[in-house]
């Protein structure tokens, strides 16, 4: 498994400003659109390109460069992949949307699922999840374990905030799997939040702390 900690400068700064304790529900939704924009720049960045056939400006034909297969399908976990959605499809306003629900139980810290409505030719699409957190890998694991039994064969993963602990397990569980992350952080509390972290993102984009 590739993982990328992406230390651009503008992603740094985003998420240094998420970090603050104070921050509102309008404001983190907000950042997380805009990282995870960002970071839809870095892990498209080795999308394979074809020369294709055009009728330039001057009515001569052209050879320019096109993306080949435009084949991805965005991946939002429910709930708080919802909040970087827009900033994915800002960039890749074409792709088709499969949408999973999974909460982590509070005691057990173990996935639950609840929904999941994946597009059809999924084996033909690059899978791209979007969650803001990767905590302790469980719910990570299980939504790959549901999109390769749908058939799917390229799978990566956007995440505002990867733990190491949740980065091994997934390394384990799934090494053919890319992830992309703006920080990686220094480990998860005894209730499975990460340190420093960000607190609990579901509840901070969608206002229910
Ligand atoms: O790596 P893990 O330990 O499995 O934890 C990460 C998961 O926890 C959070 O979701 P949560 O369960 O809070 O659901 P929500 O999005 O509905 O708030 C987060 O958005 C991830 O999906
Ligand atoms: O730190 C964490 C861990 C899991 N889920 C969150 O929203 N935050
Ligand atoms: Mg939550």
């Amino acid at each position: 498994m590739a993982i990328h900690e992406i230390t651009h400068p503008l992603i740094q700064h985003k998420i240094g400003l998420m970090r603050e304790a104070a921050i509102s529900s309008k404001d983190f939704r907000e950042l997380a659109g805009e990282v995870g924009n960002l970071l839809t720049y870095e892990a498209t960045r080795h999308l394979p390109v074809e020369l294709v056939d055009i009728k330039g400006w001057t009515g001569e034909s052209l050879k320019v460069k096109s993306i080949k297969g435009k084949k991805i399908t965005v991946v939002p976990i429910l709930r708080a992949g919802l909040g970087m959605l827009d900033g994915v499809l800002n960039l890749i306003p074409n792709a088709k949307i499969s949408v999973v629900g999974l909460y982590r139980d509070e005691e057990t810290l173990q996935p639950v699922a609840y929904f999941d409505k994946v597009v059809k030719n999924i084996d033909k699409r690059t899978a791209l999840i979007v969650d803001p957190m990767l905590a302790t890998g469980g719910t990570l694991i299980a939504t790959i374990d549901l999109l390769k039994q749908k058939g799917c064969k390229k799978i990566m993963g956007l995440f505002l905030v990867a733990a190491p602990e949740g980065i091994a397990a997934v390394e384990a569980a799934h090494p053919d799997v890319d992830i992309y992350t703006a920080s990686i952080d220094d480990r998860l509390n005894e209730k499975g939040y990460i340190l420093p972290g960000l607190g609990d993102a579901g509840d901070k984009i969608f206002g229910t702390r």
